[in-house]
C-alpha cells in the first residue's frame, strides 16, 4: 500500500572522506526504489558530493535542516534555494534535537514545510514527546498538537508529498526503543490528525516513519505494523552494513 523510506540521519557524524567513502560503498547495493525509498541524510557541507555520487542510483540525499527565507543576513543558514540548487531530495525538518538545542518553535517549522514544498523538495516533519509527557499520558495531544501546527495552512496536494516521523524523543540515541505496538498507535494517532484535516485519501497516502534506536534488530517488527511506513534511523544508520540490513527490511516489509 505505501512504500516504506528507510531514512538516516546522521546528525553531526563522518567526515568528508567517511560520508564519501559511506555512499560509495552503498550506492550499487541499495534495494530497488519501487520495493523502498533509500535516504541518507548527510552534514550539509557534504550535500553537493553526496548527490553528484548517488545520481542515477536508487539512493536519495537529504539535508538535516534549512531555513524558510529565499535569502538574507541569516549568517550561518541554509536556503532552500540553495538546497534546490544542488537538487537535494529531502529535508529533515523539526527534529527534536532542533527543537531543544536551537529553539526551533512550531510555527518555523510550518514555515519551513511551506518552504521545502515550493522548491520542490520532500520534508520529513519531526514529531515525538518527551519521557514526561508520555508518563502523563499526553503523547497523543503532544504529537497532534506538532503535526497540526507543522501543516497549518498546507493543500491536499502539498500534503501527499510530505513525509511524517514520529521520534519520542526518550527513545531517540538512548538504545530504548518505543514497542512496535505503542509506535504503531501514535502512528495511527498521527493519521487520525491528517485524515481530520485533509480526509482519507491523504491519511492514506501519507507515510509516517518511526525514530528511537532503530535497529537492524527490531526494525522488522516495527515495519510490520499497519501504521508504521518506514524508519528515520541515527546511531544503527553510521554503518554501511547496518544501513544496508534497514534497507533490506525496508525492501521485504
Ligand atoms: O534522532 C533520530 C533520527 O532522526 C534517532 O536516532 P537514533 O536512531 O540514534 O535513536
Amino acid at each position: 500500500m505505501r512504500k516504506p523510506i528507510i531514512a538516516a540521519n546522521w546528525k553531526m557524524y563522518k567526515t568528508f572522506d567517511e560520508a564519501v567513502d559511506f555512499v560509495e560503498a552503498i550506492k550499487d547495493k541499495i534495494p530497488s526504489a519501487e520495493k523502498v525509498d533509500a535516504v541518507v541524510c548527510a552534514p550539509a557541507l557534504y550535500l553537493p558530493t553526496l548527490v553528484d555520487l548517488a545520481k542515477d542510483t536508487e539512493l536519495a540525499i537529504g539535508a538535516q535542516n534549512m531555513h524558510y527565507e529565499e535569502e538574507g543576513a541569516f549568517t550561518g543558514e541554509i536556503s532552500p534555494k540553495m538546497l534546490e540548487a544542488i537538487q537535494v531530495d529531502y529535508v529533515i525538518i523539526g527534529h527534536s534535537e532542533r527543537r531543544e538545542y536551537f529553539n526551533e518553535t512550531d510555527e518555523a517549522v510550518n514555515k519551513k514545510v511551506k518552504a521545502a514544498l515550493s522548491h520542490g523538495i520532500v520534508p520529513i516533519v519531526c514529531c515525538g514527546e518527551t519521557l514526561e509527557e508520555r508518563e502523563a499520558g499526553h503523547t497523543e495531544e503532544k504529537v497532534a498538537n506538532q503535526v497540526k501546527e507543522a501543516l497549518a495552512g498546507l493543500t491536499e496536494e502539498e500534503v501527499q508529498h510530505i513525509v511524517i516521523a514520529y521520534e519520542p524523543i526518550w527513545a531517540i540515541g538512548t538504545g530504548k526503543t518505543a514497542t512496535a505496538d505503542d509506535a504503531n498507535a501514535v502512528c495511527g494517532h498521527i493519521r487520525k490528525v491528517v485524515e481530520e484535516l485533509y480526509g482519507k485519501a491523504a491519511a492514506e497516502n501519507i507515510r509516517i516513519q518511526y525514530g528511537g534506536s532503530v535497529k537492524p534488530e527490531n526494525i522488522e517488527d516495527l515495519l510490520s505494523k499497519e501504521q508504521i511506513d518506514g524508519a528515520l534511523v541515527g546511531g544503527a544508520s553510521l554503518q554501511v552494513e547496518s544501513y544496508l540490513k534497514l534497507l533490506e527490511a525496508g525492501a521485504n516489509a
